[in-house]
């Protein structure tokens, strides 16, 4: 059976749970903090979460896992099946991780972990932010997905990247990164209505105080 490694607060190991769950395929999870440990290095060469366990071996990075899960053909399909509306797809998962949520994590320490992140790095994720939430304008559909009227991968990235980076703008910034995207909103609560993305919440709820405990001994 496939495992899933990580932990329930990351929000990459969601995307991957997520896909699994709509896939409805069986898997396990195994609960690790990632980390550079020469046993997790063996599995996770940078060290990061998710992997999948298959039968042949071990995969990262959560794209790739996505695309595997795609490939095996089970389940449902999260990619559209003409190649152009794929590539729009994978686009959008592209630009929803490069230019939102990674300007987002550079900031997660002030954000979640009570630490202070520099300014010139806060000046940088900020006109990156709204760049980001620019471009997602101009090339999601948001009818009702991201992608159209489909959920895809695209919407993965979407749930769990667009809401830390929306907070992240909140608490750094002070200011509303959806103000001027309401479809974007509606999504949102949309995808709060399946019952696998509440499952999900209610898991990451549950395993906040063990995430915390780790940051904090980790220093
Ligand atoms: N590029 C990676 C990023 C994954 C990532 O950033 N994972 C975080 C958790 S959300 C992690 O493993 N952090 C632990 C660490 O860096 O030690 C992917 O797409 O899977």
């Amino acid at each position: 059976m496939l495992k899933l490694h990580g932990f329930a607060v990351s929000n990459y190991f969601n995307m991957v749970k997520l896909a699994l769950l709509e896939k409805g395929l069986p898997f396990e999870i195994v609960t690790v903090h990632g980390g550079q440990t020469p046993e997790f290095l063996a599995i996770s060469p940078r060290g990061k979460v998710p992997v999948l366990q298959t039968e042949q071996g071990f995969i990262n990075e959560t794209s790739a896992i996505l695309e595997y899960l795609e490939e095996r053909g089970e389940g449902r399909a999260l990619l559209p099946s003409e190649p152009y509306a794929r590539a729009r797809v994978r686009a959008l998962m592209k630009e929803i991780e490069l230019y939102l949520e990674l300007p987002a994590r550079s900031c997660y320490p002030e954000a979640f972990f009570g630490g202070k992140v520099d300014e010139f790095t806060k000046a940088k994720a900020k006109a990156e932010l709204l760049a980001g939430v620019a471009a997602l304008k101009r090339h999601a559909t948001f009818g009702p997905y991201v992608a159209g009227e489909q959920f895809s991968l695209a919407d993965l990235y979407f749930l769990y990247s667009v809401d830390l980076a929306s907070i992240v703008a909140k608490k750094v910034f002070d200011f509303d990164l959806l103000a001027e995207l309401p479809a974007a909103k509606a999504l949102f609560a949309l995808l709060n209505q399946n019952p696998h993305v509440q499952q999900i919440a209610a898991d990451k709820e549950a395993g906040m105080a063990a995430f915390i405990a780790s940051v904090k001994a980790r220093g």
